[in-house]
């Protein structure tokens, strides 16, 4: 899998990425959504770089101009809840993408650490020959993200997948480079070393969908 770390290099993407780890700012929810919807942008507009681009002749009001159009058609997929703002900022670029939305919650059957991953929801296009886009903005044990590939395999299979996330855990990520193809592109805006002993990434910024939307009951 090719990793694409976005602030391994500074960049104002750096900013946004504070402020959501900020426990001050996150009181701010719906700056928080917007943190997560502009490093959508951010990395949709990274990625579109490595797209396959074909020419095309346009007419303009005092001419004709030859353009650059991507040459396939992009499918984006959430998961949902915490991918909801990641979505939109990629759809604000990627705006005649197809769509995709996918649920995944941690499950506890016990009181303790151990969790399952339940995926429940799928509303899905054809994703046959596609540009696939899988968004989360939190990567931790990487088990959301193979789980919803798998529930995804029955509706085709894409040409190419990209991940993009907010925030990465090393272990997480290495998980998901062993089940995803070896050509899978990762877009990242940045990486943490660890997780706790309940999945979660450390320093990491917390319970993205309850920061985004509010807490919920557990089950
Ligand atoms: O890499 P993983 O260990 O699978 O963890 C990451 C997942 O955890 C969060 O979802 P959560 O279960 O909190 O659901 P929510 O978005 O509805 O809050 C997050 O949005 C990811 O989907
Ligand atoms: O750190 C984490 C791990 C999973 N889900 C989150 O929202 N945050
Ligand atoms: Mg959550």
């Amino acid at each position: 899998m090719q990793i694409n770390h976005l602030l391994e290099e500074n960049s104002i993407a750096g900013k946004f990425v504070a402020q959501l780890r900020d426990t001050e700012i996150q009181k701010d929810r719906m700056r928080f959504r917007r943190n997560i919807e502009r490093l959508g942008e951010i990395l949709g507009y990274e990625l579109s770089k490595t797209l396959k681009f074909t020419s095309k002749n346009i007419n303009t009001p005092l001419g004709n101009a030859e353009v650059q159009l991507p040459e396939t058609q992009v499918a984006l997929c959430s998961i949902l809840r915490a991918g909801l703002p990641l979505h939109n900022g990629l759809l604000n670029y990627f705006d005649d993408a197809e769509n995709s939305f996918i649920s995944a919650y941690r499950h506890h059957p016990t009181n303790d650490e151990n969790f399952e991953i339940v995926v429940e929801y799928l509303a899905s296009p054809s994703l046959e020959g596609k540009t696939l886009i899988l968004a989360d903005p939190m990567l931790a044990t990487g088990r959301s993200f193979v789980n919803v590939m798998k529930a995804l395999e029955h509706m085709g299979k894409p040409k190419e997948i990209h991940l993009v996330a907010v925030i990465g855990a090393e272990e997480g990520i290495a998980h998901v480079a062993e089940e995803f193809p070896a050509d899978t592109k990762l877009w990242i805006a940045t990486i943490d070393k660890e997780l706790n002993d309940r999945g979660y990434i450390v320093p990491g910024l917390g319970d993205a969908g309850d920061l985004c939307y509010g807490g919920k009951l557990q089950h």
